[in-house]
């Protein structure tokens, strides 16, 4: 059974691929690490693709890829190395993707509530977002390290829209990878795609129940998706 239409609904946004383009600054950075290795920087189409699972999974996919078997300690120390080297540069190239201010304003002005449910640690994504003037617009900035568990389980998206004062039967998900389709499945949350961030499989192939080209076409599909009422499962 759906909740009155009057209770607002959240928009949950994904935030790596979805709501910035963070990969410059990410991968300048892993390159950075590359080199103190001694390995090979990698080709940035490839590790475009390793975003969407969190840093440390960035830094094990990079070295992977590069040929480098590092086990703790060793691996956190460059991980810790990573984040500090990020969180430094976390604004020196990355960019909301075009439109999106706008389209957060018209989902605001509707009077829609909205936050963030990323693998970003939860510091990282709000220095981000305070960075480019975007913090304020959301209700909650949930990362990898807010909840107990992390997307793809349906507990992160769950407790972000709880967080924001929603409920799973009007909400939805705005993402750009299977992780973001497979925790707004299991959650039960109808989810956009949008074909612009980092994913292996392409963003038409993901199984979202709505693929949008650019972020103005971004209110009509939220608008559609509540009218419709559709539940995931
Ligand atoms: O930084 C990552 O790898 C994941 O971040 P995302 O969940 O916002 O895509
Ligand atoms: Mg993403």
């Amino acid at each position: 059974m759906s909740a009155p239409p009057t209770r607002p609904a959240v928009i949950a946004f994904d935030l790596d691929g979805t709501l910035v383009d963070t990969a410059p600054d990410l991968l300048d950075t892993l390159d950075v690490i590359l080199d103190e290795v001694g390995a090979p920087r990698l080709p940035r189409e490839e590790t475009r693709k390793m975003i969407g699972a969190g840093a440390k999974a960035l830094v094990n996919r990079g070295l992977t890829a590069a040929g480098i078997d590092v086990a703790p300690p060793d691996f956190d120390k460059l991980y810790e190395r990573f984040l500090e080297h990020y969180a430094a540069h976390i604004a020196d190239s990355s960019a909301p993707f075009p439109g999106l201010v706008a389209a957060l304003d018209e989902l605001s002005a509707r009077g829609h509530v909205l936050a963030v449910c990323t693998n970003k640690l939860e510091y990282l994504s709000r220095l981000l977002l305070d960075r480019l003037g975007l913090a304020d617009r959301f209700a909650v900035i949930a990362g990898a390290d807010t909840f107990p568990v992390y997307k793809p389980d349906a507990g992160h998206l769950i407790g972000t829209i709880e967080r924001a004062g929603g409920s799973p039967q009007r909400a939805l998900m705005v993402g750009d990878s299977m992780t973001d389709v497979l925790t707004a499945k299991n959650a039960r949350v109808p989810v956009i795609v949008v074909p612009f961030g980092y994913t292996e499989t392409p963003a038409a192939e993901l199984g979202g129940d709505e693929l949008i080209e650019h972020y103005d076409l971004l209110p009509e599909a939220v608008e559609r998706l509540l009218r419709l009422g559709i539940n995931n499962g």
